[in-house]
């Protein structure tokens, strides 16, 4: 562990209200997140992530992959994905997610996010898909990018910095009152994973 990481109290919860968000800081160290960024970099079935927006089918520039127990139907951004199944590698930091958390999850969602040019806009995790008010659980591999949260009623965001190997859980009713956003960054040029660990529920 190092020495930055000796103040994080992973029971602290870091929204002000109505939601639960808790960091856990570094899951893995350094030579760990380099070794799976790697081997998910290349071993995952990654394809443009494609959403429909104001009726118009459109194509992003971040990649997604999606992984489960079960050949999961799921539907988000009105676009329907089968899931694969989990690969050795995923067991693998699904396994640590769950010992870490104490949550079980039954998929997760790959992103790669090439550089800090792309990101994520403002959404909640609610689809209805998802069991309601399940914890989800969100592993950070390579670039080191800021994520925020913005109240849906108040405004008020709260904004965590995601290092590489870390470990960030999303529960309670966290999606129904705040969205959170992946920012674009110029600041940023090498590229990120993210793993969102989730359970759905059909
Ligand atoms: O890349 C991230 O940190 C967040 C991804 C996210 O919000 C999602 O997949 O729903
Ligand atoms: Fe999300």
């Amino acid at each position: 562990m190092e020495l930055f990481e000796l103040g994080i109290d992973h029971e602290r919860n870091l929204l002000p209200k109505d939601g639960i968000v808790n960091y856990y800081g570094k899951l893995l160290n350094i030579k760990q997140a380099e070794y799976y960024f790697d081997k998910l970099l290349k071993n995952t079935k990654w394809r443009h992530d494609t959403a429909v927006i104001f009726g118009k089918k459109i194509i992003t520039k971040r990649k997604v992959a999606w992984y489960g127990d079960k050949p999961f139907e799921y539907t988000y951004s009105k676009i329907t994905k089968q899931a694969q199944s989990w690969t050795k590698d995923l067991l693998e930091l699904k396994t640590m997610v769950e010992s870490k958390t104490g949550e079980t999850f039954n998929s997760c969602l790959l992103n790669l996010y090439h550089s800090g040019s792309e990101g994520m806009s403002w959404h909640s995790d609610d689809e209805k898909d998802l069991q309601e008010n399940g914890a989800i659980a969100s592993l950070s591999l390579g670039a080191d990018r800021f994520f925020v949260f913005k109240h849906k009623g108040t405004k008020e965001t709260v904004r965590l910095y995601l290092t590489s190997g870390s470990l960030l859980v999303m529960k309670g009713s966290t999606q129904a009152h705040w969205l959170h956003q992946l920012p674009v960054t110029k600041k940023v040029s090498t590229p990120r994973i993210n793993l969102t660990f989730r359970t759905i529920v059909n």
